[in-house]
């Protein structure tokens, strides 16, 4: 287990670049299963989430070519169903969250697929029944096995269209539901799809592959059945979560940060949601400059009750980043309510905050009250463990802004899904460690 030591109280100032979006490489990459031909993903974050995901498809058969540090092409041509049998497909799919999507092209291409239960944060229950219910109605049978928590699922010919009522908007669950819809006959409408940036990516790839999808954006995506898919390149966006990250650290830190290339339009509330929080920013042409601020002040709404920051579906807030609200308030003037409706267990890294100083009481599982200290009491450093990957981030920039030394355990959390985020600090006047 690696760690990261951080001597806190440091100005950082410079420029910093977002890498490519995590969570979209794992959606994309797993698209290039449905065609045998080439297909060219650019802007790949080098992480450990997307190593993984690249090193199961090259296993599963797929040329995987890196054409430079950021671009891949990959070529399906060739897929060994039996590697779905193997133990190294059981451990690199129960190490990943993104492995689920890969039953989707599977269904369409080959007609089956089998999945380990797949891995990710332990941020609460994950439940993905909104992908079998999904995949059931354009026709597939899936089985659960409980002893060796493996899925089983078949397509019985080819999947066919429908309109489908998604339980709820699940991020994964509509990318795979999709790409399952892509190559089957007929028509399929996805009411309560996700709309994500991600997702409305994913769509915009597969249509240049030769898809039919129509309502991108919507939460009503129609897909009219295609025979075949062809090769295409692809783009990946800024990671709209590291760029919240970053605009925390920056309020934090009390530090002068310009991010580049945020792609803006895509950000959703990030932007207006930090301002809440009192962090003032400009945008400058694509760029998101953040002035050293000494102090910032949380609003209230207008009848001056105290400010809720709640994770929702897309376009609203996500929960990705609320970890990173939570922390950047606890130096903030004034109060706030984070709430994290989503997951029941990501909060609980509350208590780290609270040892090093930070006033916030844990309400329940799902809400935490912060009272802001308004910089007149500096946290102080200490050891702590990152439990989940934006946790992790959150004691970083905590640890950052603290006086003292402080030791960040299981940094392999944050390596999940940001980029030598310790060099690129660094970079920028931290003073982190890898230990
Ligand atoms: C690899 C990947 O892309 N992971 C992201 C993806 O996970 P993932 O696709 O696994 O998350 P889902 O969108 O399925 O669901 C996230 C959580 O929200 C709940 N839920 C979801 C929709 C809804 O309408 N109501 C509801 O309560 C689910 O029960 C679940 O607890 O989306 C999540 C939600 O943005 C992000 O936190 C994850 O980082
Ligand atoms: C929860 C996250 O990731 P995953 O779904 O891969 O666990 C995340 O990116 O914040």
């Amino acid at each position: 287990m690696a760690s990261f030591e951080v001597i806190g109280g440091r100005k950082l100032s410079g420029e910093i670049t977002p890498q490519g979006a995590k969570n979209e490489a794992l959606q994309v990459i797993c698209a290039v299963l449905l065609t045998e031909e080439p297909v060219t993903i650019t802007n790949i974050p080098d992480i450990v989430d997307v190593q993984k995901l690249i090193q199961l498809l090259s296993e599963m058969g797929v040329t995987v070519t890196r054409e430079d540090e950021e671009t891949y092409t990959f070529e399906a041509r060739n897929i060994n169903l039996e590697y779905l049998e193997s133990k190294q497909f059981v451990n690199l799919g129960r190490a990943i969250r993104g492995s689920v999507m890969i039953m989707g092209p599977m269904l369409a291409r080959f007609g089956m697929c089998k999945l380990p239960k797949p891995g990710g944060d332990k941020i609460g229950r994950r439940r993905m029944d909104t992908h079998f219910i999904g995949l059931e109605k354009l026709g597939a049978k899936f089985k659960y096995d409980s002893s060796d928590e493996f899925f089983h699922i078949n397509a019985n010919g080819r999947l066919k269209g429908t309109y489908m009522l998604l339980d709820e908007a699940s991020v994964t669950g509509t990318a795979n539901i999709v790409m399952g819809a892509v190559m089957a006959e007929g028509l399929t409408t996805i009411y309560n799809a996700a709309c994500e940036p991600y997702v409305q990516q994913l769509c915009r790839m597969l249509n240049r592959m030769g898809a039919k999808i129509s309502g991108i954006g919507s939460n009503l995506l129609t897909i009219e059945g295609v025979e075949k898919l062809g090769g295409t390149t692809h783009k990946l966006l800024p990671d709209m979560i590291e760029i919240g990250s970053f605009i925390g650290m920056a309020a934090m830190t009390g530090s002068e940060i310009t991010i580049k290339n945020c792609q803006i339009q895509e950000l959703g509330l990030i932007p207006d949601t930090f301002r809440q929080l009192g962090i003032k920013m400009e945008f400058r042409g694509d760029d998101i400059y953040i002035p050293t601020q000494e102090n910032y002040t949380i609003e209230t709404y207008i009848d001056g009750s105290i400010l809720t920051i709640a994770d929702q579906i897309w376009p609203g807030f996500t929960p990705d980043l609320l970890s990173i609200a939570l922390v950047v308030a606890t130096q903030a003037k004034g109060t706030v309510l984070i709430h994290q409706k989503m997951f029941e267990s990501r909060l609980f890294f509350v208590d780290k905050l609270i040892d090093m100083g930070a006033q916030i009481i844990l309400c329940d599982p799902h809400r935490a009250t912060v009272i802001g200290h308004n910089k007149q009491v500096s946290l102080r450093g200490i050891r702590m463990t990152s439990p989940d990957i934006r946790a992790g981030v959150a004691l970083l920039i905590a640890a950052l802004s603290a006086d003292g030394k402080s030791v960040i355990d299981n940094v392999e959390q944050i390596d999940r899904g940001y980029q030598k985020i310790d060099q690129r600090l660094n970079a920028l006047g931290a003073q982190i460690t890898r230990i």
